[in-house]
């Protein structure tokens, strides 16, 4: 199951529990993390304020419309099992780094904001969890890089500019028990960083076992996406994970760390031999991530972005 992981600890240590949780379940909970709970809270209370809104004033930020997958993604609109029947009854935020529209990158551009007059405070909120948020992914990726070998600063350069994605996400109590809120699937990016109420819902395939997370509040649940996965040649794993409604109302909010964009991502040295040739061709991060995301949004304003150009290393 998910290991606690204590980030007080000495980083040697907390490298190495990591190592554990990560070849294992590919999940861990992390406690002593550093964001204060005043973000937690602030965040989660803006996010409520939000999600309370009528649906047609919400559908004004769509995300499906936004050229940089920023703003509001509505129940149904994403399927994150393919082969399911139904779409995900979650509702979602878009939130990224506020950074201007670049040529290269269709990721980065401005967010789309909420009017503040509608809900006061949520770019402010937001914003401060969101530097929180990616300062604690920072002291992640020194610990996992340890843990895979490498030197504590070895990602450094390569999440500099780190598509960052903050996600808020909503569960109402009115979908159907036993429908997927978000269906099957694994996380897209390198790693996922989520905080939760007190209400259950995720669940992990383990040995082919759905196995329930037991709700954390105040703690962060930190699991591998495919592409650290990728990188380290397999030997971190991305497990598949999904959120069963239950018939009560239920808050959470990933917080999606994927590298670079221009990041290439090839079997890390230290995660290959002569009896373990690297399983994985060389990809830019920002191409694994623009592909997965058109792979599972029912519309997507991505759809005709560039992603050409293939990894030269
Ligand atoms: O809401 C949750 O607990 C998990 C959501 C999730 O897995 C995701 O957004 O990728
Ligand atoms: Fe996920």
């Amino acid at each position: 199951m998910a290991a606690v992981v204590d980030l007080s600890l000495p980083v040697e240590e907390c490298a190495a529990a990591l190592y554990k949780a990560c070849t294992t379940s590919g999940f861990a909970v992390l406690i002593n993390h550093g964001v204060p709970q005043a973000a937690i809270d602030g965040m989660f209370d803006a996010s409520r304020r939000f999600f309370a809104l009528p649906t047609e004033v919400k559908r004004k930020a769509l995300a499906t419309e936004s050229p940089h997958n920023r703003g509001y993604s509505p129940p149904n609109e994403q399927k994150l099992d393919s082969a399911a029947a139904k779409a995900d009854t979650k509702e979602g935020y878009y939130i990224g780094r506020e950074l201007p529209t670049s040529e290269r990158n269709p990721l980065q551009g401005p967010n789309a904001w909420p009017d503040e007059a509608l809900v006061p405070g949520y770019r402010s909120a937001m914003s401060a969890y969101f530097s929180e948020v990616l300062a604690l992914g920072d002291r992640m990726l020194e610990r996992l890089a340890l843990a895979l070998g490498l030197p504590q600063g070895w990602f450094a350069d390569k999440f500099d500019l780190s598509i960052a994605t903050l996600r808020p996400l909503h569960y109402s109590a009115t979908d159907e028990p036993g429908d997927m809120g978000a269906g099957a699937h694994t996380d897209f990016g390198c790693i996922t960083l989520l905080t939760t109420d007190d209400q259950p819902g995720l669940q992990l395939l383990l040995g082919g076992e759905w196995v329930s997370v037991p709700p954390a509040p105040g703690s962060f649940v930190m699991n591998i996406g495919d592409m650290l996965e990728r990188w380290s040649n397999s030997k971190f794993k991305s497990t598949m994970h999904r959120v069963l409604n239950t018939g009560a109302e239920r808050y959470s909010t990933a917080f999606f760390i994927d590298a670079n964009y221009d990041a290439v991502v090839e079997c890390l040295p230290t995660c290959t031999g002569p009896d373990n040739p690297p399983k994985y061709a060389p990809v830019l991060a920002g191409h694994h991530l623009m592909n997965r995301l058109r792979g599972t949004h029912t519309q997507h304003a991505l759809e005709g972005a560039r992603t050409e150009g293939a990894a030269s290393a």
